[in-house]
């Protein structure tokens, strides 16, 4: 591990790193649209039965993953950036269980922002000096259990603002049957001043890459619509994941 001095501080935290790509655009949820550089971690505490991401998260990709302390993860983002401030959005995997704390202040320190997408169910303190979070807690069909204890913690983690800057939280939902959506109003109404986004499903198998059942997405999108309408719950935002509808299951997109 490579030690670097910046600014008095040592940056020596190492990241386990999956991919690092864009500039694209934020396919999802409540920053849909904005252009962002990702940085997907690898290493996942949760293996939901739909990820569209297993190689980031499975142990027998590890060897694809790379060892990089918080300079060299920074340097790329600066080097996919044109070292022009932008929106980084840290992902995985669950990039909460990385040291990922340095790498926020480092870059803060430039002029770029910082969003998480994250399950959860590991609340870290560093969370407040975050500029987004995006709380993505998951529904039966992923077959995985929610530690609601976690996720209130999470939430506190956030909002204990040591940094005095404005944080904003909002959940998503990702969405396959009734059973899923009766789990989104079961979250919204435990986190009723949260912006809440339902996130319509890809049952495409990852292994698929391009061939993507669009038709499948979009029904599920329509009906999902449908039963938030009918349901008068307009607070929800209903969304597809749009960099799947244009690129598919293609990586680094
Ligand atoms: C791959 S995860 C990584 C971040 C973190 N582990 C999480 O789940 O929030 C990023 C986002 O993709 C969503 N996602 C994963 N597989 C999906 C699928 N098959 N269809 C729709 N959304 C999916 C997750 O729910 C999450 O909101
Ligand atoms: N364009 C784009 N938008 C995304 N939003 C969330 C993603 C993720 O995998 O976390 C993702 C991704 O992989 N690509
Ligand atoms: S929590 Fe996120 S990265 Fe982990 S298995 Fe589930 S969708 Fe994939
Ligand atoms: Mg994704």
């Amino acid at each position: 591990m490579t030690q670097t001095i910046e600014n008095n501080r040592v940056r020596t935290k190492t990241i386990q790193v999956s991919e690092i790509f864009g500039p694209t655009i934020q396919g999802e949820g409540a920053l849909i649209g904005k252009p962002t550089v990702f940085v997907r971690t690898g290493g996942c505490d949760y293996r939901c039965a739909w990820c569209d991401s297993l190689y980031a998260v499975l142990p027998e990709h590890k060897a694809e993953w790379a060892s990089m302390d918080t300079r060299q993860v920074f340097a790329e983002i600066q080097r996919l950036s044109n070292n022009t401030p932008i929106l980084v959005t840290l992902s995985g995997g669950n990039p909460a269980i990385q040291p990922l704390e340095e790498l926020i202040d480092l870059g803060h320190q430039h002029g770029y922002t910082f969003a998480i997408e994250t399950q959860g169910s590991v609340a870290q303190p560093w969370f407040s000096s975050l500029d987004y979070l995006t709380l993505s807690p998951k529904p039966p069909s992923s077959k995985q259990v929610t530690r609601w204890e976690r996720l209130d913690r999470s939430i506190l983690y956030a909002t204990t603002n040591k940094y005095d800057r404005e944080i904003q939280i909002c959940l998503k939902i990702v969405i396959f049957n009734e059973e899923d959506y009766a789990y989104a109003r079961s979250v919204a109404e435990r986190y009723p001043a949260l912006p809440m986004y339902l996130q319509a499903g890809n049952h495409t198998p990852p292994q698929q890459a391009q061939e993507i059942d669009i038709s499948g997405i979009l029904d599920r999108m329509d009906w999902l619509i449908q039963r938030t309408i009918a349901d008068r719950w307009y607070e929800a935002t209903v969304l597809p994941q749009l960099h799947t509808l244009l690129w598919g299951n293609k990586r680094g997109v």
